[in-house]
């Protein structure tokens, strides 16, 4: 079962973000001298980056920085996840090595050759994780209002893939249509999984994700084997949601 915090506001659900990010952190370096961590593109990096970015506590010089998934265009568009994540979060912590940022292959990307762009990354991960299934000590995932996450949308073929760890989508149905993505088999592989969302748009969403697990739905796929997922949310987003889905926040 998922646990959900619910915070009052952007700045409460910043903060209390920072401080999980911060604990997470600390744990996986102590425990194996690194944080691997898969971030999604969208809103969630303004929401985490708004405290962590100036967080003292983190040792980021021990993180590995992956993406959930990507867009297929070259690193300086609007669109790309690596430039958000980049403008919003690396760019204030030159801690963070360079030969840390797992970031798309640019020149694939910039073609929009998703496939070989998929591919590539796929060996960026096996590389890493030494030809293991990939297990991200913290896997942050967003949620698109029709339940997506990372580029796994609802009812899409890529939803079964099995056997890839990084699979290439040439129709998202949200634009820009070419992208990379996490597989299941990688997610789910995952030591710790945190959805963030937030706002009144994604109040119903939620509901639904959370509350009707029959939906079937990409966000209720995530499921660790060996997992926790978490949601942190505002208030905003948790307005249909029964109190006793909620969690009282504690680290
Ligand atoms: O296209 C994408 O959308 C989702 C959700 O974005 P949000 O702006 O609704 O939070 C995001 O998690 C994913 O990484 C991105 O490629």
């Amino acid at each position: 079962m998922p646990i959900v915090y619910s915070f009052a506001n952007g700045d409460a659900l910043s903060s209390g973000l920072n401080e999980f990010v911060e604990k997470v952190s600390r744990d996986a370096i102590a425990d194996h001298g690194h944080l691997s961590i898969a971030i999604s593109g969208g809103s969630l990096p303004k929401i985490l980056s708004k405290d962590l970015a100036h967080n003292k506590n983190v040792d980021f010089s021990k993180w590995h920085i992956f993406w959930a998934d990507e867009r297929c265009v070259s690193h300086t568009n609007a669109d790309s996840n690596y430039l958000e994540v980049k403008k919003s979060l690396l760019d204030h912590i030159p801690q963070i090595r360079q030969e840390n940022i797992y970031a798309i292959h640019e020149k694939f990307a910039s073609e929009k050759d998703a496939e070989r762009a998929a591919v590539d990354y796929e060996e960026q991960l096996k590389k890493f994780f030494k030809n293991q299934l990939p297990s991200f000590d913290l896997l942050l995932l967003g949620m698109g209002p029709d339940g997506h996450c990372c580029s796994l949308f609802p009812g899409h073929p890529l939803l079964e893939e099995k056997k890839r760890l990084v699979a290439p989508i040439f129709d998202s149905p949200k634009p820009p249509p070419e992208r990379i993505t996490l597989t299941y088999p990688v997610v789910n592989n995952s030591k710790l999984v945190v959805f963030v969302t937030a706002g009144d748009g994604k109040k119903d969403m939620v509901q639904q994700i959370i509350e009707q697990p029959e939906m079937d739905l990409p966000c209720q796929r995530v499921k660790p084997t060996n997992g926790q997922v978490y949601w942190f949310i505002d208030h905003a987003a948790a307005a249909k949601l029964r109190k006793e889905s909620c969690s009282e926040y504690k680290l």
